[in-house]
């Protein structure tokens, strides 16, 4: 019997990253990238919270995270929001610890309901985004598409935030076809691990309305580690201070890059679907 079959799930979203979470808790089992990929096919996501028993002490659960296309990635702050409100509501608690790939990231409860995600300290190096070559400086990468002469994007900052992010400045994030440009940059060569494809407009210093091309899953509504990857991009170059305002199509995330320990911190909401159970005959054809 596939490992998913039968388990019961929620579906969520965080500024509307639509967010599949479930809880494998009390047994330690392996996901197959087919089975992620049955369950993307019945409830569309855009990354599946699988929360596992806790291996390091102090942690709450250790969490994996999966793409629609089965891939998994190191962080996703939007959905990590997710699994906190869940986690609040079973413990009683107020902040709580993950484990992922990445790193522990802590999670608090905000005013008004919001919820707060510690992503860790950004790398910038190009070997920690990864790049398949150096770059001295991260701040504007050499890399366009569209004609030599005429590029339709070029120089993105990259920044990895527990994943990898290109952020490319415009003048106007609504002016591009991010659905057709996005896979090309997302498997550029020159991402050895491919990357999650940001457009960002600076509206002022205190805010920056960015679009999203996942890397593993396509067009989202939000992307809270691209919404911290812009914020440290736009604050490392002066376009912002290190505190903004990120609005997505989904609704809006409240970065702040702390001075104090180099962490990124990220606020934003959390909302609930409805509960559901994976039917064994989903995953008939992808054993
Ligand atoms: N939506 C997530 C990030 C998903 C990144 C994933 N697409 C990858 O890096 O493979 C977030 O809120 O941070």
């Amino acid at each position: 019997m596939a490992a998913l079959a039968d388990r019961p799930f929620f579906k969520m979203n965080g500024a509307g990253n639509a967010i599949v979470v479930v809880d494998l808790r009390a047994e330690r089992v392996q996901i197959p990238a087919s089975e992620v990929r049955a369950v993307a096919a019945r409830v569309p996501f855009d990354q599946m919270m699988v929360l596992l028993p806790a291996r390091t002490p102090g942690t709450d659960a250790s969490v994996r995270i999966f793409n629609q296309d089965g891939s998994e990635s190191g962080a996703c702050g939007n959905g990590t929001r997710c699994i906190a409100d869940v986690l609040f509501a079973e413990t009683g608690k107020d902040a709580l610890l993950f484990e992922t790939r990445a790193g522990l990231l802590p999670a608090t409860r905000a005013e008004g309901g919001l919820i707060t995600v510690d992503m860790g300290p950004p790398r910038l190096k190009w070997d920690e985004i990864p790049l398949a070559e150096p770059f001295a400086d991260t701040r504007a990468i050499e890399l366009q598409i569209g004609p030599i002469d005429a590029p339709i994007l070029h120089s993105p900052a990259v920044v990895n935030m527990g994943n990898p992010h290109a952020i490319f400045w415009v003048e106007d994030v609504a002016a591009y076809d991010l659905s057709r440009i996005g896979p090309l940059l997302e498997n550029h060569p020159i991402f050895p691990e491919r990357a999650n494809i940001s457009l960002a407009q600076v509206i002022d210093r205190g805010h920056i309305r960015l679009r999203v091309w996942e890397r593993g899953t396509g067009l989202t509504l939000a992307c809270g580690s691209a919404a911290c990857a812009a914020v440290v991009a736009a604050a490392r170059t002066r376009r912002t201070g290190r505190a903004a305002t990120v609005t997505l199509p989904g609704g809006d995330l409240h970065i702040d890059w702390r001075e104090r320990d180099d962490h990124v911190l990220m606020t934003g909401p959390v909302e609930h679907e409805f509960a559901g159970r994976f039917e064994p005959h989903w995953f008939e054809a992808a054993a």
